[in-house]
C-alpha cells in the first residue's frame, strides 16, 4: 500500500535517511522501532511531506506521493498524529475535530459518531479548550482529529509518550479495534516493547537512517532487541 524506495533525506548538510526502503501492506499494523535519533520521526515527517526528500520515491497505492505537498497528502487518506500531539490549544475540542471535516471525500458536515464511540471523553469535553485537557485527553483528541478525515492509513508518532497507563491501554484498544475490525492500515513509532507486541503485527527496526530488520512481530527476538533496541 505504501512503498518507500531508496529515500534520502537531509537537514541542510546532515543526511538523516540513507536509501531507506519500506513496504507497508494494506491492513497491516506496523511498529517502527529503534533507538533515539535513528531517524524514526524524520521518516514519518518525510512520509507526510513535512520534509522534502533529496532522492528516491514514496508511493501510495502505486501513485507518487513524494510529488504531492503536505496539504495534498491528507486528502489522499493519510491521518497523522504527530509527536507531541500538536492539537490547537486555544480551539475547543469540537473545533479541533472539525478541522478534519473539509478533507473528507464525502464532505460530511458533522463529526462522525464513531469518533465519540472510540473516545467518549471527547464528547464530554466538546466545548472545552484543547489546551485545558490532560495530556492523555489531548492525545485522544489528536487521534480523533486524524480519524475525522476517514483515513486509509493512520500514522502515529509515539502516541504513548508521557501518557498515563490507563489511557495507554485505551489507545491500544482503539488501534487494535480499528486495525482488526475495520482493516485500517496503521503505522506507529513505538519505543515500549510491551505496547508494540500487544498492538503491532509487524515490526521494522531502524538504525542510522535505514530499515535494518523487518518481520512479523512474533519474530522480534532477544537478539534483535539487544542489537537494535537495548540502550
Ligand atoms: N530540524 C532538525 N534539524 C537538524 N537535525 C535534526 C532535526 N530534527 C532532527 N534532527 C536530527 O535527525 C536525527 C534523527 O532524528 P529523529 O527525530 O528522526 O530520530 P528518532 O529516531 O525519531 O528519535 P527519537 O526517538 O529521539 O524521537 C537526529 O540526529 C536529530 O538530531
Amino acid at each position: 500500500m505504501i512503498r518507500i524506495n531508496q529515500v534520502d533525506q537531509r537537514y541542510g548538510g546532515t543526511q538523516i535517511l540513507w536509501g531507506l526502503n519500506l513496504d507497508i501492506a494494506e491492513g497491516s499494523c506496523t511498529c517502527i522501532m529503534g533507538r533515539n535519533g535513528v531517524g524514526k520521526t524524520t521518516l514519518l515527517k518525510t512520509l507526510m511531506g513535512l520534509l522534502p526528500i533529496s532522492a528516491g520515491e514514496i508511493l501510495l497505492q502505486g501513485q507518487a506521493l513524494h510529488t504531492q505537498t503536505a496539504e495534498q497528502r491528507a486528502p489522499l487518506g493519510i491521518g497523522y498524529v504527530p509527536q507531541g500531539r500538536e492539537i490547537f490549544p486555544l480551539l475547543t475540542v469540537e473545533e479541533n475535530l472539525r478541522l478534519g471535516l473539509p478533507v473528507r471525500t464525502d464532505k460530511a458536515k458533522d463529526i462522525p459518531d464513531k469518533i465519540f464511540e472510540l473516545f467518549p471523553v471527547l464528547h464530554d469535553m466538546l466545548a472545552r479548550r484543547g489546551g485545558d485537557l490532560s495530556g492523555g485527553q489531548q492525545q485522544q483528541l489528536a487521534i480523533g482529529r486524524a480519524l475525522v478525515i476517514d483515513p486509509k492509513v493512520l500514522i502515529l508518532d509515539e502516541p504513548n509518550e508521557g501518557i498515563q497507563p490507563n489511557i495507554v491501554k485505551q489507545i491500544g484498544d482503539v488501534i487494535l479495534k480499528l486495525n482488526a475490525e475495520e482493516g485500517l492500515t496503521v503505522i506507529l513509532i513505538e519505543q515500549k516493547l510491551g505496547f508494540a507486541r500487544r498492538v503491532g503485527k509487524e515490526f521494522r527496526l531502524m538504525e542510522k537512517g535505514q530499515i535494518v530488520a523487518a518481520d512479523k512481530m512474533d519474530n522480534l527476538n532477544d537478539e534483535l532487541i539487544r542489537q537494535y533496541l537495548a540502550v
